[in-house]
């Protein structure tokens, strides 16, 4: 392997890091850095694929079989079918690859390189070899490299040894693709990319492994093949029937086969990949990035919605409000306590030669208070030079340094209160204690200080941190309990501090107290979780899982990634998020907001809602079809509807149709009633019988629109043909959502279009002789608009019962 830090070919180490030029050069010889995947489907595969399918082989045979015995007519209605349910199916296809192309590019991770001596946040594909790579705790490396500089860093390589302590890392180390910075900074020369780096084996590792198809795409599944055994089992017996009168084998099994495609509703799963990839557009532009469809469903089912406080509750903007010192002249070493906390500190000061990708706010607001109070907090760091650091550590709840200057030694540490006050600090102070837990009452988070030159620690002192809740938190709040979600504060801050903010937002009432996770675990219930480690964060999850919930939680730290794996969602910060975190989430918040969450559980509920609105509609369809070819032959006519008639309609109805009701808009009540339980049978009982009534009415109507057009002289196939096509398109357009038509013109401007089609089928010469159809009288006419309104009543009526056509 070339050492590109060496290496004249690639000469990619001076400081500056490389030009922007020669990079783009290298990235044009070297290829993208990730590995390759299986790109999006040629075209002719997907044709292909929309072909091998069960139902288009069914048509196919059909085909062949008119073609045997020179049914030319027929023969042809059936390749159209073929070839229109082919374009379709592709286009569908087509559509929805893209939609998920283009959110795994907006997801994509990224990483800093030094470009043209300035630190730049880049694709991670479009690292190459050469580049100057910076790294800091809770990045991903985003390809193999070579420390030139290293502080304090720490990699955890579990992925690819197994080993989950991390390992410290120094100049000249190797740092793996695809392994995870926990803590410290570094400067790396990249030394493979792509392919050929260790990234390949590591991408799997990190992120969920998912189920194929969303649990609604599962379900619809089952539910299909069951249709489709219903389906197959009326064919049989309307083959058996049409024997029995003595129509023939082959037409007998051709309208057999012909009735089994219409009524297997086979656009569902299209339509459902449609409606969810819609979906997921509408959230990218609302700020919310689903990384894989399921997500998009899930959301709308989340009940529990478990945040973190800083930067999603508050505004992550941190600043020292108060100091408080035992002695005003207390200095350890000639350290103070502004100094302390500047040094002990890992936020970049003006001449920090290593960039930083996430400055912890806290640190940062500490260096600025020390800038404020006169400190040369670059000028402080040389003289007092770092020389050992035992990182912050959440579940301590502190961090210490070590210091030189000369021949005088510092050990400072800050942290917590309780982590300073009492385990580091030999003895209590009473008056700090009273003082911290004033600050932390008041909604302060605060920091205690301590030093040690003689072997004795001392205390420096205590800074009040104070974060503002954000002015959209309460309202958020009220919001996400309107939709039946219930949000809870997961935080790893004090109690009195967790308890002031909570209450500030409306989150628990002021008698109200926080839990500890430990009393969470053993069976207390509350919405303010405080003093949280990260560890714990996970269980919380899974024990909300346990009572049943539902579970969407946000986080951004490297430690939130367990978390984040376990809940049903897990939600990452685009900005303030670690690498770690957005990778392992399964939705990005682009502006760490949590208003657009309410955005896109409407989404997810709009998708769902929809997508039972379609079946509701198409099996519906397929039950009078079935129906009306059964009970039709019996009452009525020998043969009420040609194979060529029923594909025909199955044509119309569901293609554009079925599209357009995948983007209705969403319901009225779609953010004021409870989430659907995520085990919720697409059709229960319920639903199932009145999609069964539905269908039996849509056959009744058109039945009898045939019978009084054949007792007045008219053709009952014709009239049951087209009174069928105008039932199935008046239900279509009474299971809309109660919005104004131009919410989605999609529909309206589908059923007209099939509306002609079917009036052409029955008036232009050429159709009447493919259809086999006679020119319709006035008084047929009225009876197929009869069949339309009287279906779409029904319709209509069954709609109003939001929960059984998804939603009012
Ligand atoms: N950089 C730091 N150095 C020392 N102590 C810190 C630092 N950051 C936080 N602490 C202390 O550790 C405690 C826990 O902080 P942590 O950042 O782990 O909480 P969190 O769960 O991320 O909080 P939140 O829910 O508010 O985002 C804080 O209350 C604070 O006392």
């Amino acid at each position: 392997m070339a050492d590109a830090g060496r290496s004249p070919t690639v000469p990619g180490s001076a400081p500056t890091g490389l030009s922007s030029s020669v990079a783009a050069s290298r990235l044009e010889r070297d290829g993208r850095n990730d590995v390759p995947t299986v790109r999006s489907s040629h075209l002719l595969t997907t044709v292909r694929r929309q072909l091998l399918d069960t139902i288009m082989l069914v048509l196919l045979t059909a085909a062949g079989l008119t073609a045997l015995t020179a049914d030319w007519t027929d023969c042809a209605v059936i390749v159209a079918v073929i070839v229109l349910n082919t374009i379709l199916g592709t286009v569908q296809e087509v559509r929805s690859a893209r939609s998920i192309a283009a959110l795994a590019d907006l997801t994509a991770p990224q990483a800093t390189v030094i470009r043209d001596a300035v630190p730049r946040l880049i694709p991670s594909s479009q690292v190459v070899r050469g580049d100057l790579l910076a790294v800091s705790g809770g990045d991903i490396v985003a390809a193999d490299a070579t420390l030139s500089l290293a502080q304090f860093l720490r990699v955890d390589e579990s992925m690819l040894t197994g080993e989950s302590i991390p390992v410290e890392k120094t100049d000249g180390d190797r740092l793996a693709a695809g392994t995870v910075v926990s803590t410290g900074r570094g400067l790396a020369v990249v030394q493979e990319t792509g392919a050929r780096s260790s990234i390949g084996s590591i991408a799997a590792s990190l992120s969920k492994i998912r189920p194929a198809g969303t649990p609604l795409q599962r379900q619809l599944a089952t539910l299909g093949h069951r249709l489709a055994v219903a389906a197959a089992a009326a064919a049989v017996v309307v083959a058996g029937l049409n024997l029995a009168m003595g129509h023939g084998l082959e037409t007998s099994v051709v309208l057999a086969i012909s009735l089994a495609v219409a009524a297997i509703p086979e656009s569902l799963p299209a339509v459902s990949a449609i409606a969810l990839a819609l979906a997921a557009r509408r959230m990218a532009e609302a700020g919310v990035l689903a990384r894989h469809l399921a997500a998009v469903e899930a959301l709308g089912s989340v009940t529990v919605l478990a945040v973190d406080k800083t930067g999603t509750l508050t505004e992550g903007r941190m600043s020292v409000s108060d100091t408080w010192a035992p002695d005003i002249s207390v200095a350890v070493g000639g350290v103070d306590l502004l100094s302390a906390a500047a040094l002990c500190n890992n936020a970049r000061n003006a001449d920090d030669p290593l960039p930083s990708t996430h400055d912890d706010p806290l640190e940062v607001a500490l260096v600025d208070a020390a800038t404020a109070a006169g400190i040369d907090v670059a000028a402080l760091r040389r003289r007092w030079v770092r020389v050992g650091e035992i990182p912050f550590d959440a579940a301590a709840t502190r961090m210490q340094t070590t210091h030189r200057s000369g021949n005088r030694q510092v050990e400072l540490c800050k942290g917590s209160p309780e982590a300073v006050l009492g385990s580091v600090l030999d003895e209590s102070d009473p008056a700090a204690g009273a003082m911290a837990e004033r600050w932390a009452a008041a909604g302060s988070r605060v920091i205690a200080v301590a030093g040690r030159t003689d072997g004795r620690w001392h205390l420096l002192g205590l800074v009040a941190i104070t974060d503002a809740p954000r002015s959209t938190a309460r309202g958020m709040i009220e919001q996400f309990r309107r939709a039946g979600i219930r949000p809870v504060m997961v935080t790893g801050d004090h109690q009195a501090t967790a308890q002031a903010i909570a209450s500030a937002i409306g989150l628990i009432g002021p008698g109200d107290h926080p839990l500890s996770a430990a009393e969470f675990l053993a069976g207390a219930d509350g919405s303010v979780l405080a003093r949280v480690r990260p560890e714990e964060k996970r269980a919380i999850v899974g024990e909300l899982q346990r009572r049943g919930q539902l579970v969407a939680m946000t986080g951004d730290g490297v430690n939130d990634a367990p978390a984040l794996r376990q809940a049903d969602i897990g939600v990452a910060m685009g900005r303030r998020g670690s690498e770690v975190a957005k990778q392992t989430a399964d939705l990005i918040l682009t502006d760490d907001g949590l208003p657009s969450m309410i955005s896109a559980v409407r989404e997810g509920r709009r998708a769902a809602d929809n997508l039972r609105r379609f079946l509701h509609y198409a099996v519906s369809g397929g039950i009078a079809e079935i129906v009306i070819m059964i009970i039709g032959p019996v009452l009525v006519v020998p043969v009420p509807l040609s194979a060529g008639q029923i594909l025909w309609i199955n044509l119309l109805t569901h293609g554009l149709p079925g599209v357009a009701m995948g983007s209705e808009p969403a319901v009225a009540d779609v953010l004021t009633r409870p989430p659907r339980t995520p085990t919720d049978q697409l059709l229960d009982r319920r639903a199932g019988l009145r999609v069964a009534l539905l269908g039996t009415w849509i056959a009744t109507v058109c039945l009898l629109a045939g019978r009084i057009g054949a007792a007045t002289g008219g053709s009952a196939q014709s009239t049951i043909f087209v009174a069928l096509t105008f039932a199935q398109l008046g239900v279509a357009v009474a299971l809309r959502p109660g919005r104004a038509i131009r919410h989605n013109p999609l529909l309206p401007a589908s059923v007209g279009l099939n509306l002609l089609l079917v009036v052409l089928a029955v008036t232009w010469s050429p159709l009447l002789a493919l259809f086999h159809t006679r020119p319709l009288t006035y008084g047929e006419w009225l009876l197929c608009v009869g069949a339309g309104v009287l279906a779409a009543v029904v319709g209509r009526r069954q709609r109003q019962d939001s929960s059984a056509v998804g939603g009012r």
